[in-house]
């Protein structure tokens, strides 16, 4: 049975796109573009979120390493992204396809203007059947300022462009129950978005080019899930995995998207940078807020005002030992919070409706 998935981004690593001695793997690239346009065909829009620019780049040029670490990653990735574009242009054309650049930094996704003309741009790029092929502005995005990996990038611009699915193509056929090069592991091929202790069997080990490597992958794909977004971690290096992925005959780990979330749920999710106040919340509100319920937020659960905030504000649930349980939007002050701590039968402070929870993100 085919998965009936209308709107998809791609997300392909480094090590997908690039052959073991580290230069551009250009029969690879080739290959993930005729699966593309075969899923085209199909009527299905794609987004391409593609790494590969600084691993293009080293291909192009060898620098000394007196040169600092930032600008030589800057210079490998300005000359790179020239390069791989060029080669997504050259191979889409032969297909008959038009595709477009479109490079994003971090702070993008914090600017509300810039966040608008981003989504207007995909809008209208979709709209003329156009494949965008997204990356990470390296050149400007330097250390604090960069997302944790193109994992992190793939995953908000799912959320942002309400895709179906997000497919995380790998150098591993999906999530293991143990150490993947080990012959006792396997492959875990369904996790529940509730899920949330991965640590059990991820290891912090990454692949050659690999940024955030398999942690960041789940907390992503968990999130993504919780929104509403079906989420693939499949193998790149796997024969037509595309095809054969949309088709359900080819091994990968598929994080069960929740039931749809609404679309100021997704905004709230995205909205972390933004939450001014902090507050603190008991075991028994997490519990509730937790379970399988819809609960609201209620001054009863809250123990503490950590960061002040006002009505209408993102604030940040922590629990006692100050992890973070959720995002939501305050239905009044932190003055007014004050006055009703633990106090009984209190109008909700976050409404369920506006109440986004990630448990374990931090
Ligand atoms: N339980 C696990 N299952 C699969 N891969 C794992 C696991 N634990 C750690 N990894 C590592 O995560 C790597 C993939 O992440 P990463 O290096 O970021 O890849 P990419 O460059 O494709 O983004 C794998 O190559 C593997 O070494
Ligand atoms: N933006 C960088 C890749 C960053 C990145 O996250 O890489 P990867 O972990 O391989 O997906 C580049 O194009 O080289």
């Amino acid at each position: 049975m085919d998965l009936s998935y209308k709107r998809i981004v791609i997300k392909i690593g480094s090590n997908v796109l690039t052959r073991k001695d580290g230069l551009p793997d250009l029969e690879r690239i080739a290959h993930v573009v005729e699966q593309i346009s075969q899923i085209k065909k199909q009527g299905k829009e794609i987004i391409l979120v593609s790494s590969g620019a600084v691993a293009s780049g080293k291909s192009v040029l060898s620098v000394s390493d007196k040169f600092d670490a930032v600008a030589t990653r800057q210079l490998f990735a300005s000359i790179g992204q020239v390069k791989l574009i060029n080669s997504y242009s050259e191979l889409f054309e032969k297909q008959g396809l038009i595709c477009a650049q479109v490079l994003v930094t971090k702070e993008d996704f914090r600017d509300r203007l810039h966040y608008l003309n981003m989504k207007n741009c995909f809008g209208i790029l979709l709209q003329h059947n156009v494949i965008p092929v997204v990356n990470e502005n390296d050149v400007i995005s330097v250390t604090e300022l960069m997302f944790t990996d193109n994992d992190e990038l793939a995953g908000l611009i799912a959320s942002m462009l309400n895709a179906d699915a997000l497919i995380i193509l790998s150098n591993v056929d999906g999530i293991y129950n143990g150490n993947p090069a080990d012959s006792n592991s396997e492959v875990i091929r369904y996790i529940d978005p509730t899920f949330s202790d991965f640590s059990g069997f991820i290891t912090t080990q990454k692949s050659q080019f690999g940024r955030g490597g398999m942690i960041t992958k789940s907390h992503i794909a968990l999130k993504a899930a919780r929104l509403g977004i079906a989420v693939h971690i499949a193998n790149g290096k796997t024969e037509n995995i595309l095809l054969r992925l949309l088709n359900q005959d080819v091994i990968n780990t598929c994080f069960v998207p929740a039931k749809n979330a609404s679309g100021k749920k997704r905004w709230i999710a995205n909205s972390e940078n933004y939450a001014k106040g902090v507050v603190q919340i008991n075991e028994g509100a997490k519990q509730a807020l937790l379970s399988s319920k819809a609960s609201s937020l209620l001054p009863i659960g809250v123990t503490s005002i950590v960061n002040e905030f006002r009505k209408g504000d993102i604030i940040r649930l922590v629990d006692e030992d100050n992890h973070q349980v959720g995002l939501g939007i305050a239905e009044y002050s932190s003055e007014k919070a004050a006055s009703l701590l633990g106090q009984k039968n209190q109008k909700p402070l976050v409404h369920y409706d506006y109440l986004f929870l990630n448990p374990g993100d931090n």
